[in-house]
């Protein structure tokens, strides 16, 4: 394994407003993991995801990516065209809301072929045969590959919206809460869809997630935040069958009492 970190954070502050945003973190992302950022709401998560998937510039600190092409970039120098392309090529940026992710004016296999024409794809019967095979991946049913994603249940608009981040094979997807706002049934099926499309595509990931149930099942790794910073990291296993913070001690335990 490449043991060059893809995003090497340092010191990366954004805050709305004292107290409300991410202050001061700092990690390494190495190819292949998968780091879940942990935390009650209004913790700072999502800000800190913005930030790190370019859509949000921080007050402070920095962002550094390794691309494809092996060269090591400070996110927040590059160009509004270049960090775009980065979202649109290398990386995937899952939504909770699948809305946010999917355009849901063209139809399902439009979705899919959409992100293969942005790699430079051009032949139709290509697209649609990739779709419909990414589909099949992601269990839906090819037969409403014309459908629009209004039409589909939350469940499959989250599988379509999966199809469309992992059809170019990024190497570094951002998720936020993918398991969201579904049905317990659906989201454990869909927790099992993710991990196995991760190891089979050996994605580096970073997952928001507040559920501690779905980051020991995906992630190797966990930062816990409170009130905007890091109160704890480590392996997952080690954070949360040994907390050492009383507040992941807390989180832990209002599981368990749950
Ligand atoms: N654009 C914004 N303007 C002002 N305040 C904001 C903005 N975005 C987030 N905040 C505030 O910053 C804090 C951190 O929000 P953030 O969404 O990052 O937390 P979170 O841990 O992801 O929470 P949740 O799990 O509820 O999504 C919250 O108090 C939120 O209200």
């Amino acid at each position: 394994m490449n043991r060059e970190p893809l995003l090497q954070v340092r010191q990366l502050t954004k805050l709305h407003a004292p107290g409300k945003g991410c202050r001061e973190v700092s990690f390494d992302l190495y190819p292949g993991e998968v780091l879940g950022i942990v935390g009650e709401s209004g913790s700072g998560k999502s800000t800190l995801l913005s930030c790190l998937s370019a859509r949000l510039a921080p007050d402070s600190g920095s962002i550094l990516y390794r691309t494809d092409a092996g060269e090591t970039v400070d996110l927040y120098q590059l160009s509004e065209a270049r960090q775009r392309q980065l979202q649109r090529t290398e990386w995937g940026i899952v939504h909770q809301h699948a809305r946010d992710g999917l355009r849901m004016g063209v139809s399902g296999g439009a979705n899919i072929g959409e992100r293969l024409m942005a790699t430079g794809e051009r032949h139709y019967g290509q697209l649609r045969a990739t779709a419909a095979r990414w589909m099949r991946d992601v269990e839906l049913d090819v037969g409403r590959i014309d459908d629009r994603p209004t039409t589909y249940s939350g469940g499959m608009q989250q599988r379509l919206q999966i199809a469309r981040n992992l059809v170019t094979h990024p190497r570094l997807v951002f998720m936020d809460e993918p398991t969201g706002g579904l049905d317990v049934s659906v989201q454990a099926r869909l927790l099992d869809l993710l991990r196995q499309l991760v190891t089979e595509l050996g994605l580096a990931v970073v997952i928001v997630t507040h559920d501690l149930a779905v980051a020991r099942l995906l992630a190797q790794r966990l930062i816990v935040m409170r009130r905007s910073q890091v109160v704890e990291s480590g392996l997952t296993d080690q954070v949360l069958d040994d907390p050492q913070h009383a507040y992941t001690q807390l989180l832990v335990s209002s599981v368990l009492t749950a």
